[in-house]
């Protein structure tokens, strides 16, 4: 038995586990027959966020099916721009859209809207403390401020972040008054989420590719640094997961340089090199291509020994480098858990 009876907590304390506790990116969502049945009867995708009881639902699913050692809340890092009055909404097949802002706007945000607009997210996770078996760690999340601004400024996913960038080096005061609102709203949710029962919390920058390192410095490093001082100025503890995607070599100052606890990383990051190069001791997650667990079989067990080896030493919780793909087999997540957990 573990010291908190939570595998996770016990990883993010700095304890090496074999096998390590593993969850899924995503594992709430369209690979999951019982999810695409929840969201048939929930059209409006912002509105089924913000249903506690449905989006309580799909966040237990795949702990029935699968035992996961962690439930991450289902919801979205594009609440965020909504709570603050900005119009999001979601087109089939196509992904977000949003009424693009321009820095100039960051003071017509509403951020004194943000916790009571994100209430029903808090109340989601109080449903889930009370059904979540008792080994189970409830993770919190919230997007970082630079891949929520791409999101706000672009109006919705963009091969390369062409606008949010130009607008991060062509008005810099705007540009730092726009994270400055966003790293706050971003705390104050997550406060509210840990004071509601998530127990770890988690920061999605899921755009951190393809920055110069003065601009990473800027708009990842520095707003990130803010949020975990808020949270941490508020009095929370529950140790707080950065997900840099497509840093690269900056995961390292990302890691060295943010105040947060866990590192997860994504699978085009090399591993023996990060293995070396990351602060020792540091909890790390991730980083199994999310292809291979579609593809399966051999090709898939040997991804799992060799991540499983490769991570041995350091506290370690198995997971994908990014989220599952909705046309990944349930049973290929099944065979992975089994791989994980030596069955
Ligand atoms: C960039 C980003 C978003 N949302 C998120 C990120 C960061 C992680 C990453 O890089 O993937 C984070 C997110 N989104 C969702 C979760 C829920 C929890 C979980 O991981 O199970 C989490 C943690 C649900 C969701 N968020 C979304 C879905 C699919 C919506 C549907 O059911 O139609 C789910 C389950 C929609 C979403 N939301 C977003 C996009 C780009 C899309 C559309 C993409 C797609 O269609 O797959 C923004």
């Amino acid at each position: 038995m573990s010291p908190s009876g939570k595998p996770l907590l016990d990883v993010l304390a700095g304890k090496t586990r074999t096998p390590p506790p593993i969850w899924l990116m995503r594992q709430a969502g369209r690979y999951l027959p019982e999810y695409r049945e929840v969201r048939a009867r929930q059209p409006d995708f912002i509105a089924f966020c913000l249903n506690p009881q449905a989006a309580a639902e799909v966040t237990l699913q795949p702990i029935r099916r699968y035992g996961f050692d962690a439930s991450i809340v289902f919801a979205d890092i594009l609440l965020i721009p909504h709570a603050l009055g900005q119009k999001v909404w979601f087109e089939k097949g196509e992904g977000p859209k949003l009424e693009p802002v321009a820095p100039k706007d960051a003071g017509r945000l509403q951020l004194d809207r943000v916790e009571e607009r994100l209430e029903p997210v808090c109340e989601t996770l109080r449903i889930l403390r009370r059904e979540l078996p008792g080994d189970c760690t409830l993770i919190g999340f919230a997007g970082a401020p630079w891949t929520v601004a791409t999101y706000m400024i672009e109006g919705g996913g963009s091969k390369d972040r062409w606008a949010a960038r130009t607008a991060a080096w062509s008005d810099p005061a705007g540009f730092d008054a726009l994270m400055a609102v966003l790293a706050d709203a971003t705390a104050r949710y997550l406060i509210a989420q840990a004071r509601a029962g998530a127990e770890v919390l988690k920061l999605f920058e899921s755009w951190a590719e393809g920055l110069p390192a003065p601009l990473f410095e800027r708009v990842v490093i520095a707003p990130t640094r803010a949020i975990v001082d808020q949270v941490r100025a508020a009095g929370i503890e529950a140790p707080i997961i950065g997900f840099p995607k497509g840093a690269g070599p900056l995961a390292v100052r990302y890691a060295r340089e943010t105040g947060i606890d866990a590192l997860a990383i994504d699978h085009g990051l090399d591993t023996g090199w990060a293995a070396g190069a990351l602060p020792a001791g540091l909890p790390v997650q991730g980083q199994l291509d999310p292809a291979v667990l579609k593809a399966g079989g051999a090709a898939l067990d040997g991804e799992v020994d060799r991540l499983l080896a490769a991570w041995k030493d350091r506290p370690y919780v198995f997971n994908l480098g990014h989220g599952i793909n909705p046309d990944v087999p349930p049973d290929h997540v099944t065979r992975l858990v089994n791989r994980v957990r030596g069955l």
